[in-house]
């Protein structure tokens, strides 16, 4: 086969806790990971020529070295040059339908979908745990988007313990698409306000232990409580995110508010904050009440629910 087409799913946070910094300048995270129905469509198609091709239509994703899909391609061919050598160069087409720069991990499951359609395409027969393995060297949210679903994540996001899997909650996802967050203004930002001294501080550590505890939202987890997942949602970059984009807590306020709606949160480093519903028919009216309440047409509303599984591939 010379050509793949494959699924590759955006993510939510339904926790993410900062527990402090590490020597290689990352943070120590423990985190809930979920995969969710938004997805990217990305086809992988050897070349005759040697090198690597991106296209994408969206006028915020670079098509050069600066792609994460193009990293990713980059990055197989230096680990198995003989492969690449034997079945030419790589063109990767990226059909965007997740936001960009939204907390969505966009970028990074792209760069998994890649792994995973040069893996077929060089005939490779790599593990998964190979290919997380690799994912992880282009970013820390990369070894989760190809196996999916719902995961517990900790080291700097890219160790992973599965979760059973979770019966379909709806979600209504809401960003602006001028609106930008940087992952590494967030984590740093967090850092000069909190440090890592937030977790030494005895005073902090009280209200931190009331506020934060992973173990109660796995427990809801494992006991498929929607309603209690909902509580249970927490994310630490809300506290430098929200207080700096003002256009963030607005959305995060309005949702709370809504008819339908179980809980809220930022995904990740944000802009994108989701809702969750009690049923599909209440996510698209939530949807509705927020578009009447915003008719800014730089606000991007999503209903979708999550999902079970990490990169998928078409059948052609
Ligand atoms: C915040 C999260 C939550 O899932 O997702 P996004 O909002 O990006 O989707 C992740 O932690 C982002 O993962 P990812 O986007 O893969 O991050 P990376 O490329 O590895 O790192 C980008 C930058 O974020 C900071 N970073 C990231 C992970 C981590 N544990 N500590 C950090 O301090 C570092 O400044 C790093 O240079
Ligand atoms: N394949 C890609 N898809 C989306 N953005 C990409 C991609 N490759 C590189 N980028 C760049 O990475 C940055 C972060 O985008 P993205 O991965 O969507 O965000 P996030 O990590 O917050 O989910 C953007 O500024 C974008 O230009």
């Amino acid at each position: 086969m010379r050509s793949y087409s494959l699924i590759a799913p955006a993510k939510i946070n339904l926790y993410l806790e900062i527990i402090g910094d590490r020597p290689d300048g990352y943070h120590e995270l423990a985190m809930i990971l979920q995969s969710i129905d938004l997805a990217d469509q990305i086809e992988v198609r050897s070349l005759s020529t040697d090198n690597i091709r991106v296209h994408c239509h969206h006028p915020q994703v670079p098509t050069d070295k600066s792609n994460l899909a193009y990293r990713a391609a980059e990055l197989m061919a230096t680990q198995f040059p003989d492969a690449f050598s034997n079945y030419g160069g790589v063109e990767i087409t990226i059909k965007k339908q997740i936001p960009v720069a939204a907390g969505l991990a966009g970028g990074s499951t792209n760069a998994a979908a890649v792994l995973v359609g040069i893996d077929l395409l060089w005939h490779l027969g790599l593990t998964q745990s190979e290919l997380e393995e690799l994912g992880a060297t282009l970013g820390s949210d990369v070894p989760f988007c190809i196996a999916g679903g719902t995961a517990i994540a900790t080291g700097r996001g890219e160790q992973l313990a599965p979760l059973p899997n979770l019966a379909p909650i709806h979600l209504v996802l809401a960003k602006y698409r001028s609106l930008e967050v940087s992952t590494p203004w967030a984590y740093k930002t967090y850092r000069q306000q909190f440090g890592s001294t937030y977790i030494r501080d005895s005073d902090n550590l009280a209200a931190r232990a009331s506020a934060v505890h992973s173990g109660a939202i796995v427990k809801a987890i494992l006991n498929q409580d929607a309603a209690e997942i909902s509580q249970k949602l927490h994310n630490d970059l809300e506290r430098v995110v929200l207080p700096a984009y003002p256009q963030v807590l607005q959305l995060r306020e309005l949702f709370a508010t809504q008819p339908g709606v179980l809980g809220t949160m930022m995904s990740g480093s944000g802009p994108t904050v989701f809702a969750i519903a009690q049923s599909l028919q209440l996510a698209e009216a939530i949807k509705l009440n927020v578009r009447q309440a915003i008719p800014d047409e730089d606000l991007e509303l999503f209903v979708t629910r999550t999902t079970t599984h990490g990169i998928q591939i078409v059948p052609i």
